[in-house]
């Protein structure tokens, strides 16, 4: 093709609004010099606990400082995509590139099998040619009732997808679509008609497959309706099975299709071999199995990657993530296409922070315009050469109309053959997860992948279209959410202190804003002792007396004073241009302080004790199919302790002395008594106040709730202990 003809299939925009964040960076910059100096030249004279506190808040406010600079690395820069389908589709109709969608399960209970099957529904439903899709479950659960879950979903398909297609549907989840779309939606006859039948049979399938969940198996009558369902009677067990490979929709055979008599997407059901003494890697363990047995079977040059509570929101995302790898100049380095994380029951406020506003809005855009934003696990396109570990060529073009007549795999493969490439020991004495696939090892088993990706020459693109590609669901309760951050820290920090550290591993591969910019997630962890310091000691010092902080009445006030105010103005501001409430944000700095204090903690800690031996990796799930009145609290924004757990003592216990030291403060200052002069201490009852005012939902849960998720008494009293010891500690 002559360079001329090149029409673009995506374009970029750099953000507008870099004057505002200058003057905001700037001054913030100028603030913490004055505030480094302050620490310095009024350090404390007299020995003792003075002079120590002094310099451990200049410590916490030293990490502060310089993990402020990381985050402004996210910051300052911003490309925001844009692509044009309609373009692709005139260049490439005939030659679009098959497609191998990922779709990864773990455990029947926590992830209803239901909605793994609306999740496989959701994708097969794409507005793209059927006979050019593969979709591959992957269950490491290795449960019937989810296999039977696909069966279902099979047969369901081939009403759904020409439903969809015929009609426009935009939503291609059914149980999204049916929750959304209650009654007939239109006057027209046939649709109207269409829509009954439609909904009639999946309320069917919906039945029969809460039945099977309430009966706990697949019961027999139902078990002669597959073959593939034979393969549990061999005594299958969830750690310990042979591989199960089947495929429900075979496009091969001529009988596959749909009502209407066209082609429906290949369906393959995998549970992968495992055996008691073989690590299984958790999900990336399953990733690199669907890998090997996709690639004798479709072997798509592209992958999309999706976990099982992510579902389609938009049937063009194959398509748009397409103009970023199918274009002819910038598309060539594209590892992968990682979509924002969106979910589609996060109440209006926000309760637990599971948004990922900021960073879907402000600090990927920022990582894209550094050359590659992470990849986040799920609702991502992959290169399926960068992700089993290819480098990057400069100068290596793809030939698609190629890929497509060449690389179609070995039709008369046997599924026993192909169904050894998942086996346990396979991988023994082989590179996959270390130099191919998916790395082993790492609670957050996509960053570090993905950043090895970025150092084998490779670029890639975050997209946040209008329409969101994808809907997930966020985590309901407090404790869930605390720990799944609890794994994102931990992983994250081991990377840091890893081999894998961007700033080593990094060096000279990827640009230096790039690392920086990696270091934000990796260092989340290492908040948690500067943050920690800053909710607890300056409260002690409160009852001793002692100040930490430039009195009222000293300008010295001022850049202390400006850094807090510009700092969450700041915060509020791009909290609320991301589209939050303002509720929102203030339940966010709750989530902020929560996470630091406990989930942080924990991962640091953890990551600590997995170096020197005495932990080992775990990846626990979060559960996704919460009922009854705690899915009813979290609707109306009510905290939910109600579990007794060492992270809620943690919070409760910060959150009752800092009470009772309000409380013996506002009493010192009624009676006048000469010790707390307002004027030194005016910051330090601040802090004490905002700390106050962020817990009010937990003192709500300890004193005034009488639900099922309220505080648990045994945490009320440990926590009621340990704060009044601390306080007199103090007093
Ligand atoms: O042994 C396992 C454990 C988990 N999973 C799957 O991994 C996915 C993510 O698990 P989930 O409990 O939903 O964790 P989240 O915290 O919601 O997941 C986020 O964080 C993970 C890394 O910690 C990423 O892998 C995910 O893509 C990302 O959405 C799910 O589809 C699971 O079925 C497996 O396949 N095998
Ligand atoms: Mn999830």
């Amino acid at each position: 093709m002559e360079k001329n003809d090149y029409i673009p299939l995506f374009e970029s925009k750099a953000a507008k609004w870099r004057g505002v964040y200058c003057f905001y960076a700037i001054s913030m910059a100028v603030s913490i010099s004055l505030i480094c100096i302050h620490r310095v030249i009024h350090f404390p004279h007299q020995h003792g606990l003075t002079r120590w506190t002094w310099i451990g808040i200049s410590m916490a406010e030293l990490w502060f400082i310089i993990y402020w600079i990381i985050t402004q690395f996210v910051r300052y820069r911003a490309v925001s995509r844009y692509t044009f389908k309609d373009r692709l589709s005139r260049r490439y109709e005939d030659d679009l590139p098959r497609v191998d969608i990922f779709v990864c399960t773990a455990d029947p209970q926590l992830e209803p099998p239901l909605m793994v099957a609306d999740t496989v529904l959701s994708v097969m439903a794409y507005d793209y040619p059927p006979e050019k899709l593969s979709v591959y479950l992957s269950d490491d659960g290795c449960s019937d009732m989810v296999f039977y879950a696909l069966y279902e979903a099979s047969k369901f398909s081939r009403v759904w997808l020409p439903f969809c297609k015929s009609f426009n549907v935009e939503l291609r989840a059914p149980k999204a679509y049916f929750s959304a779309v209650k009654q007939v939606p239109s006057d027209d006859p046939t649709f109207a008609k269409e829509w009954r039948e439609v909904k009639k049979l999946y309320n069917e399938m919906e039945a029969q497959i809460t039945d099977i969940m309430k009966l706990g198996r697949v019961p027999d009558h139902l078990r002669k309706h597959h073959k593939g369902l034979r393969e549990w009677e061999l005594g299958v067990s969830r750690s310990n099975h042979h591989t199960i490979l089947q495929v429900l929709i075979d496009r091969r055979g001529t009988k596959e299709v749909d009502i209407e008599g066209k082609p429906l997407p290949m369906l393959v059901y995998l549970a992968r071999e495992k055996r008691p003494g073989y690590p299984h890697n958790f999900k990336a363990g399953s990733m690199n199995a669907l890998i090997r047995v996709s690639s004798t079977i479709s072997n798509g040059p592209i992958i999309l990657n999706l976990d099982c509570d992510h579902n389609s929101n938009n049937s063009q995302s194959v398509r748009e993530a397409l103009c970023f790898f199918m274009d002819d100049e910038q598309g060539h380095d594209i590892a992968y296409v990682q979509y924002s994380q969106c979910f589609d029951n996060i109440t209006r406020n926000d309760l637990y922070g599971s948004s990922l506003r900021v960073p879907n809005e402000v600090e990927l855009l920022a990582l894209d315009a550094h050359g590659g934003p992470l990849y986040i696990g799920s609702c991502c396109f992959h290169r399926r050469n960068a992700l089993t570990g290819k480098k990057y060529k400069k100068g290596s073009l793809i030939n698609w109309k190629q890929v497509n007549e060449i690389q179609e795999p070995e039709r008369e493969n046997l599924l026993e053959e192909i169904a050894k490439f998942a086996n346990c020991s396979y991988e023994e004495n082989s590179s996959w997860g270390k130099e191919m696939g998916l790395k082993y090892g790492c609670p957050v088993e996509d960053v570090v992948t993905g950043l090895s990706i970025k150092c084998k020459g490779w670029r890639s693109v975050h997209f946040n279209p209008g329409r969101k590609g994808f809907m997930g669901v966020a985590p309901v309760t407090l404790l869930s959410t605390l720990i799944q951050h609890t794994r994102w820290s931990e992983g994250n920090f081991q990377i840091f202190l890893s081999k894998y550290c961007p700033l080593i591993y990094g060096h000279g591969k990827i640009p230096i804003q790039l690392q920086i910019s990696y270091l934000c997630y990796n260092l989340w962890g290492a908040n948690c002792l500067a943050t920690l310091y800053y909710v607890t000691i300056p409260t002690f010092c409160l009852l001793k007396g002692i100040n930490l902080f430039p009195q009222l009445s000293s300008n010295w006030i001022l850049p202390y004073a400006y850094v807090l105010l510009a700092k969450y103005t700041y915060s509020l501001g791009e909290f609320l241009r991301c589209g939050g409430t303002l509720k929102g944000w203030y339940n966010d700095q709750r989530m902020w302080l929560y996470n630091r204090v406990t989930s942080y903690l924990f991962g640091f800690c953890q990551t600590i004790m997995r170096y020197l031996g005495f932990a080992k990796l775990d990846f626990a799930i979060t559960g996704k199919n919460v009922d009854g009145d705690v899915i009813k609290r979290f609707e109306q924004e009510i905290m939910e302790f109600g579990e007794a757990s060492s992270m809620f003592t943690i919070l409760a216990t910060i959150a009752l002395f800092n009470l009772l030291t309000s409380i013996s403060i506002a009493r010192s200052i009624i009676i006048k008594k000469p010790a707390t002069d307002l004027d030194s201490c005016a910051l330090q009852i601040i802090l004490n106040g905002v700390v106050i005012i962020i817990n009010l939902p937990l003192f709500e849960a300890l004193f005034l709730r009488k639900d099922q998720g309220c505080m648990p008494t045994s945490v009320t009293c440990q926590s009621i202990i340990l704060a009044v010891l601390a306080y007199m500690l103090g007093y």
